[in-house]
């Protein structure tokens, strides 16, 4: 018998009992609901701490209701409904919070030659804390910056609670430091006496708090606090400090002072991995052909959040579309509408063949250092295009393109950019180009 039916018989009970006030039943009892916590123990949800009192009295009789249907005698609390509603949305943070917390931490990290300096680097910070302070880790949107500024955070609540950790976003920094200005003096040192309790402070994507002068002065104090008592600061941004535009220049020296580590764009290998993980996450019982891997590994290896969204995409289609065979025609079919996710097509590869035929320098010369007029200008047309269909990063074009660093290929983006402006004739080459690319 559920409580549910269990409480049914007990109230009709309940209600022919002449141990019982009416007025208590027909206010209180009636309108109460019993829950099973576990087995034999039961909570009695009342309206208000008034009936809660008036049907404590009647305990006794409940319980013995109860072990008629039960066979044994039932532990019973009683509480309010606001008590309840409280209870429940605590229960349900906690859940959320485990549930998320344990997506992000260290075991559910992929690492690989692309990122394992940044993983080693934020596992160094939870064995030895404020060894190296401030951790700067820095890359691209979507490579596991959060994920592992929120693997600390998870690995000190749960194995070190002793020590204390906050982990914040930059938006959610400068909207406390702003009300907490607004709320005058005493509260802003409240506000910061509170954060600087903290042995860790974990702060993401610092680049948003650029040119907000007010909330970088308390950043500052704050940051002072944590190196002259030898507590943990990590940051993450999307840009190595140095290149960090509107942050006054004794911050940006602080950012540097401790450990810098990059993560960058996927290698083959780590993508290919996190493919596998997230197909098993989302639970697809089919084998995944290893080239439906590979091009999910290799287009998305700029952007993890990518990877994983191509998946589940996937994945949902081939759970609702009966007899899909999954295959590069399917994925084809599956991102149709998304022309530069046409993946059996495009890869840099294909784009660099295009551009060195047009050109006419050899394929290995956009990678390498050669600095002719005509192999400078034909690799830079192959970088925008790399830019312009693919999406790809600075960093990952740099990689791609020999190994140049991110301004480099900035630069050279920019240089096609200002010749597109400049002349109709080239705009219109590298129209045809990108025609052919994409129509290849
Ligand atoms: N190496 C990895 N292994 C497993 N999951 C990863 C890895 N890198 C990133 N992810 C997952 O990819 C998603 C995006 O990662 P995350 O939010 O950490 O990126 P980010 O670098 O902070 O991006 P942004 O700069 O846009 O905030 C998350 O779901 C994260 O768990």
């Amino acid at each position: 018998m559920t409580e549910f039916s269990i409480w049914e018989k007990l109230k009709e009970e309940l209600s022919q009992d002449a141990k019982i006030d009416q007025k208590v039943y027909n206010s209180y009892i009636s309108k109460a609901n019993l829950i099973e916590n576990q087995k034999n123990d039961y909570t009695l949800v009342v309206k208000s701490s008034i009936g809660a009192r008036l049907v404590e009295q009647f305990l006794p009789n409940i319980s013995e209701i109860i072990k008629k249907y039960t066979n044994q005698l039932p532990q019973i609390d009683i509480i309010t409904n606001e008590e309840f509603k409280k209870q429940e949305k605590i229960n349900n943070e906690i859940i959320n919070k485990v549930a998320t917390d344990y997506e992000f931490s260290f075991e559910h990290f992929i690492h690989g030659p692309s990122n394992t300096l940044a993983f080693r680097a934020a596992w160094s910070v939870v064995e030895n804390p404020a060894q190296w302070s401030p951790l700067f880790i820095y890359g691209d949107s979507g490579l596991g910056k959060t994920h592992l500024l929120k693997a600390i955070e998870y690995e000190i609540k749960n194995k070190q609670p002793n020590l204390k950790v906050k982990y914040i976003t930059s938006e959610e920094f400068g909207h406390q430091v702003v009300e907490a200005i607004q709320n005058g003096s005493d509260a802003i040192e409240k506000w910061k006496k509170d954060f600087i309790s903290n042995d860790f402070l974990l702060i993401d994507d610092i680049q948003f708090l650029a040119k907000k002068e007010k909330t970088n002065e308390i950043l500052f104090t704050i940051f002072n606090h944590f190196l002259e008592n030898k507590k943990q600061l990590v940051f993450s941004s999307d840009k190595v400090p140095d290149q960090l535009n509107g942050f006054d220049n004794r911050l940006i020296t602080r950012f540097n002072l401790g450990l810098t580590t990059q993560i960058k764009p996927l290698d083959l290998d780590t993508a290919l991995d996190i493919v596998d993980a997230e197909f098993k996450t989302q639970g697809l019982n089919k084998e995944v052909p290893e080239e439906v891997k590979n091009h999910c590994a290799k287009f998305y290896a700029n952007d993890v959040r990518k990877i994983k969204g191509c998946i589940r995409k996937i994945v949902f289609w081939i759970s609702t579309t009966e007899d899909s065979v999954l295959d590069i025609d399917l994925l084809n079919e599956i991102f149709k509408d998304i022309p530069v996710v046409n993946l059996g097509i495009l890869n840099v590869k294909k784009i660099k063949e295009v551009v060195s035929e047009k050109y006419g320098v050899a394929l290995k010369t956009l990678d390498g250092k050669v600095r002719t007029k005509e192999n400078v200008n034909a690799r830079h047309v192959a970088m925008y295009l790399t830019r312009e269909i693919l999406g790809h990063s600075l960093t990952a074009i740099g990689s791609e393109f020999g190994g140049r660093d991110h301004t480099t290929v900035m630069s050279g983006i920019k240089k096609i950019e200002n010749s597109i402006k400049a002349e109709k004739s080239f705009k219109n080459q590298i129209e045809a180009l990108k025609n052919k690319i994409m129509s290849k």
